[in-house]
Order: C-alpha cells, then sequence, then structure tokens
C-alpha cells in the first residue's frame, strides 16, 4: 500500500492592480478565498498516470514519454492541452525537475474536485491557480520532496509558464499563501526561455528580477464582500485584446501603470498602517483608473451588470470595483463596518447581483502550508530538498 497525499488550494480575488500586474515589477494586491481545489496523488493502476477531475466524466490515463504526458486514448488528446493543461504541466515541471537528478517517475494517479465551479461554470476566483498549487503540493508531497513555500511557489508559476506566459501569477501567489498578498510578477517570457536554455531546477534557483511577494494584514474595520454577476468571463481573451491593441503601444499605458503603482502603493500603505479611510480611497481610485482604460482601450473590462455592482454598492458606503480581468466573473466591496452587510446583499440581489458567502482563510492555518512566510530572492534550493522515491 502506498501513501496518499491530499492537498487543496483556495481560490482568489484582485483587491488592485489587475492588467498592471502583467508588466514584470508592477504591484497587485490579491486575496485568497475559502473555496478551495483538492488534488490527491495516490498509486496509478493500469496506467503510468490517471487523471480523475469533476470536470470531466471519465478518468483519463496518460503515458509518459521523454518528460511529456499523452493520452492513451486518441479521444483524450485534446483534454491533455485543453481541460487538463495546468494538471499535465504540473506534473510534467516536477518529474522533469526529478529526471534532472537521475530520479525515476512512479505511476501516480491525480484526483481533483473542486469547489470554484458551479454547474460546471467557474464562478471567476481562479481555478487554474488553485489546481496548480493544490496539485504542486500534492505531487511534490508524494514524492517526498519537502520545499518551502517559495519553491512550491515558483514551481507552479513555471508550471504555468509553460502553457502560456501571460498570466502574472498573482493569482498563484495568493493560492499558495492565502491572506493579503502584495505581488508584483517577474518576466514570465524571460521564465519560459530559461527553461528551455537551462532547465527547471536552474531556473528555479535563478534570481527571478521583478518578484516580490509579500502578506499584509487584513483591512481594519472593513468587511471584504465579494459579488458574481453570473456571467463567466474569459481572461485569457480578455488579455489578448489588451496586449493586440493599440493602446498597449501607446504612451496612455504608461501613465496607466504609472497610476496603478501610485493606488496599489497606497492601498498596501493603508493596510499596513490600518488606515480605512486612505484603503477606501485608493480603492475607488483603482477603479477609476481601471475604466479610464477600458474606455480608451474599447476593452470591454466594465460591463453593465459590474457597473451597476460597483455602484449599489458605493450608494450602499462600500467602495467597490471589478476583480480581475473584468467582463464579468466578480466585484468586490469594502464595506465600513458601520453600514449593513445585509442592505447591499439586498441591493444586490435587486441588481442582480449575487453573494458569494466566502471569507479569507488566515493564513498558514490551512493543511498543505506549513509556513506564512513570503520573502524575496532565491528560494530554498529545491534540488538539495530531501526526496524519496515515494513517501
Ligand atoms: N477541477 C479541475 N480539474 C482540472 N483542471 C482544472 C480544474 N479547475 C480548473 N482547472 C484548470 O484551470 C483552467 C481554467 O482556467 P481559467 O480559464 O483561467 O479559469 P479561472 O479563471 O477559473 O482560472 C482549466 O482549463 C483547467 O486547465
Ligand atoms: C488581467 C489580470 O491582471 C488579472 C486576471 O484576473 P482574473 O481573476 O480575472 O483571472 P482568472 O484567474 O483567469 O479568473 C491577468 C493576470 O494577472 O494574469
Amino acid at each position: 500500500m502506498s501513501a496518499t497525499v491530499t492537498r487543496r488550494a483556495p481560490g482568489k480575488l484582485f483587491v488592485a492592480g489587475e492588467y498592471a500586474v502583467l508588466e514584470p515589477g508592477q504591484p497587485a494586491i490579491v486575496v485568497a478565498l475559502d473555496r478551495y481545489i483538492t488534488v490527491t496523488v495516490s498509486a496509478a493502476d493500469g496506467a503510468e498516470v490517471v487523471v480523475d477531475s469533476d470536470l470531466l466524466d471519465h478518468e483519463v490515463p496518460l503515458h509518459r514519454s521523454e518528460g511529456t504526458l499523452y493520452a492513451l486514448a486518441p479521444a483524450d488528446a485534446e483534454h491533455v492541452r485543453g481541460t487538463l493543461a495546468h494538471l499535465v504541466s504540473t506534473v510534467e515541471v516536477i518529474e522533469q525537475l526529478r529526471a534532472e537528478q537521475g530520479l525515476t517517475p512512479e505511476p501516480l494517479r491525480l484526483t481533483v474536485r473542486s469547489r470554484l465551479h458551479e454547474q460546471g461554470s467557474k464562478i471567476g476566483l481562479g481555478s487554474s491557480a488553485a489546481v496548480t498549487v493544490a496539485a504542486t503540493g500534492a505531487v511534490t508531497g508524494y514524492y517526498g520532496m519537502r520545499l518551502s513555500p517559495e519553491a512550491r511557489f515558483r514551481l507552479a508559476l513555471l508550471a504555468s509558464v509553460r502553457i502560456d506566459a501571460g498570466p502574472s501569477g498573482a493569482d498563484l501567489a495568493a493560492s499558495t499563501w492565502q491572506g493579503w498578498i502584495a505581488y508584483r510578477s517577474p518576466d514570465r517570457d524571460a521564465l519560459r526561455r530559461s527553461l528551455h536554455l537551462r532547465g527547471i531546477a536552474k531556473t528555479l534557483r535563478a534570481p527571478w528580477p521583478g518578484l516580490s511577494i509579500r502578506t499584509l494584514p487584513p483591512p481594519r474595520d472593513l468587511a471584504l464582500r465579494v459579488g458574481w454577476t453570473g456571467s463567466p468571463a474569459s481572461t485569457s481573451a480578455l488579455v489578448a485584446n489588451l496586449t493586440a491593441g493599440e493602446w498597449w503601444r501607446s504612451s496612455a499605458r504608461a501613465d496607466f501603470l504609472a497610476d496603478s503603482e501610485r493606488w496599489v502603493t497606497a492601498a498596501v500603505r493603508a493596510l499596513e498602517r490600518g488606515e480605512p479611510e486612505a484603503l477606501l480611497h485608493a480603492v475607488r481610485a483603482a477603479r477609476h483608473l481601471l475604466a479610464r482604460m477600458d474606455a480608451d482601450a474599447a476593452l470591454g473590462m466594465f460591463t453593465e451588470r459590474l457597473i451597476r455592482l460597483c455602484d449599489t454598492a458605493e450608494a450602499c458606503g462600500a467602495a467597490a470595483k471589478p476583480s480581475g480581468a473584468g467582463g464579468g466573473d466578480c466585484g468586490i466591496a469594502l464595506l465600513p463596518a458601520h453600514h449593513s452587510p445585509s442592505a447591499l446583499q439586498t441591493r444586490w440581489a435587486e441588481a442582480g447581483i449575487t453573494t458569494l458567502p466566502l471569507q479569507v482563510p488566515h493564513p498558514g492555518t490551512t493543511p498543505g502550508f506549513e509556513e506564512h512566510h513570503a520573502g524575496h530572492g532565491t528560494p530554498a534550493d529545491p534540488v538539495s530538498a530531501s526526496q524519496r522515491g515515494r513517501p
């Protein structure tokens, strides 16, 4: 009998700095929420790797060839680079790291259960990050690799970058450390090049200029409320539109980045100093900045429903904004303690917005994340970290 390892990782929302954080070194604030994806790894039977995800109606058996996973059944090939892409890339990255150290892979069975979807539809809390972080923890745990949270975060970002160097990784940081996080992204294109040129271990150990991750105190005297528009949005389509458009190459982008840095920094300072009024002001400024960018770039971030979500929350005394890429998904409101959450919930319901009953989990208390630590620079050396064949 082999050991079974289970890890869970939470979803997240952006508080400020979305889009700007795509630029290496630009800051954002993200927050983890208490809806999780759980990944369990055990010994596979009948195939080298078997994936059982609740996004598919059947298990997918895979085989390995030179560090890459392939579907055994031709009909499953689309899933390997589609629905299962994040899981598959995570396993490949970890096994390639082990291969660089002369360690052979084991038969693996991955079982994935998500609370980040409702009736097969994502609710906009970052399921790709949660599944990648949970799978990184479960697979490295199964292989007996004792890695720091930063090493696991870096592995998760490399798994993500192999699929698409676009995403900033802020969601992976929130999912890894939980609580409120200040994040600046590394250059993901450079990481991708480094993976090709130098392999996994050297890339993990190298400095990642631009990357910074810091835990923040939660806001004082303000409640975070989450409103769901009910319509899923495609982050990758919105980001692709923005980066392909004229605005991306205009001077307006540089102004946007400077203003975003200013307001995210103000929000970070307000959190650190426990100044609710300053935080509300910064969140409102971040909303208006995004609205201007949206109009200038003709992006489609602020849908009618997201505007209603924000305006209704403001009328109830909160500061509100869309969270993340927009175009649907969720918005957030920071509601001063002396205002009624039930009044906001009622007004949101009248405006067609569902209040999601979410809380921010306390950092470090969730099984699977041993430390409440976020740092800069290089992680604990993942290569010399103790590794066994199987626990
Ligand atoms: N339950 C799950 N099982 C396997 N993979 C998942 C699961 N949930 C999410 N994923 C991965 O995350 C991807 C969704 O990412 P994305 O479209 O960016 O949504 P989100 O905004 O929720 O992150 C899926 O295509 C899949 O690769
Ligand atoms: C535009 C962004 O800065 C924020 C997107 O945030 P979302 O929360 O919309 O993303 P998903 O996790 O895919 O739901 C892109 C990024 O940071 O990668």
